[in-house]
């Protein structure tokens, strides 16, 4: 019977510790970290996540700002936006909040950040880094996943790790990240995707498989090896009866697999509390760093 990697939990260190250094931060008498999150239209999920960033923040003691733009903003007045946080002396670090609508080139708006402020890791530039084992931001959701398997002992050097799923945001940078030469890393790592013949015949020999395809309880504990480490990235709203309306399914059967596995992440309460963490993370890292700050 697995044990967990309980995400929430640590978040929860992650942003006690946030909140000593800004309290240090507060009695030199300074200013405090400032995030802003852009979020365009009215997509309920995109609203609860960065609803959920902004408490964040009041509970870590930054200074944080919501932008609210309609569905129908044209790509040039987002980009006006973004060169005005870009100039801003009192902006630490923003972030877009994705997916855009239709009309707008997500690339475009990704390129316009000025990379010291991209705490989202986006940047094409802070990519390029994180790949050469440079100094940035490391995107959230990776740098969630790597902060609990460091916290918790996970051994990663010299282990298989599958990753399913070769999204930019989560399985690319996550491929990179587990076989980066720095800990945690030194996997041997597969990527498997949508167009790999026989996923099982992966997952069935990896010591760690990290999901995030987001097609609810795709991976069933006869898919795994006995021992796994299971970390699960996927978080879809499925429809129930409940007052909700929904609830909230990972990629990954959580019995079946947790009756296998040595560890698993749950969801809700495992990897989307971590990425909230590393976001405020990253935050104060641009705040350090900022050119603004003597
Ligand atoms: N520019 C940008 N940056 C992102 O980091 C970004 C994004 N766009 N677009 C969408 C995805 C998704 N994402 C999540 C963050 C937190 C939870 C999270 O906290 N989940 C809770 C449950 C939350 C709930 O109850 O709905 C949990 O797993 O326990 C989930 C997903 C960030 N993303």
């Amino acid at each position: 019977m697995a044990e967990i990697l309980d995400g929430l939990k640590v978040s929860k260190e992650i942003k006690a510790e946030i909140k000593l250094e800004v309290e240090k931060i507060l009695e030199n008498k300074k200013r405090a970290p400032h995030l802003v999150a852009i979020l365009v239209g009215n997509n309920g999920a995109s609203k609860a996540y960065v609803n959920s960033k902004v408490k964040d923040c009041e509970e870590v003691g930054f200074r944080s700002t919501l932008l609210k733009f309609p569905s129908t903003v044209s790509e040039s007045e987002l980009l006006e936006k973004i060169d005005e946080l870009n100039k801003s002396k009192a902006v630490d670090g923003f972030i877009v909040q994705l997916p855009l609508p239709d009309q707008i080139d997500q690339e475009k708006i990704i390129l316009a950040i000025d990379p010291r402020k991209d705490v989202d890791g986006f940047h094409p530039e802070n990519f390029g880094k994180m790949a050469l084992e440079m100094d940035t931001f490391l995107p959230a959701t990776p740098f969630g996943i790597l902060t609990l398997l460091e916290r918790y002992n996970i051994e990663t050097k010299g282990k298989d790790c599958v990753i399913i799923g070769r999204s930019k945001i989560v399985g690319r940078p996550m491929s990179i990240l587990m076989g980066r030469k720095d800990f945690p890393g030194n996997s041997t790592v597969t990527l498997t995707h949508s167009y790999t013949k026989d996923i099982e015949e992966y997952t069935k020999k990896a010591d760690i498989v990290i999901t995030a395809l987001g097609d609810p309880h795709f991976l069933k504990g006869d898919m795994i090896k006995d021992g796994a480490v299971i970390v699960d990235v996927g978080i879809t709203r499925v429809d129930d009866d409940s007052p909700k309306g929904y609830y909230l399914a990972g990629d990954v059967d959580f019995d079946s697999c947790a009756a296998k596995a040595s560890w698993i992440t749950p969801v809700p309460g495992g990897v989307g509390p971590m990425t909230r963490a590393m976001l405020m993370k990253n935050t104060i890292i641009a705040y350090k760093t900022s050119v603004y700050n003597d």
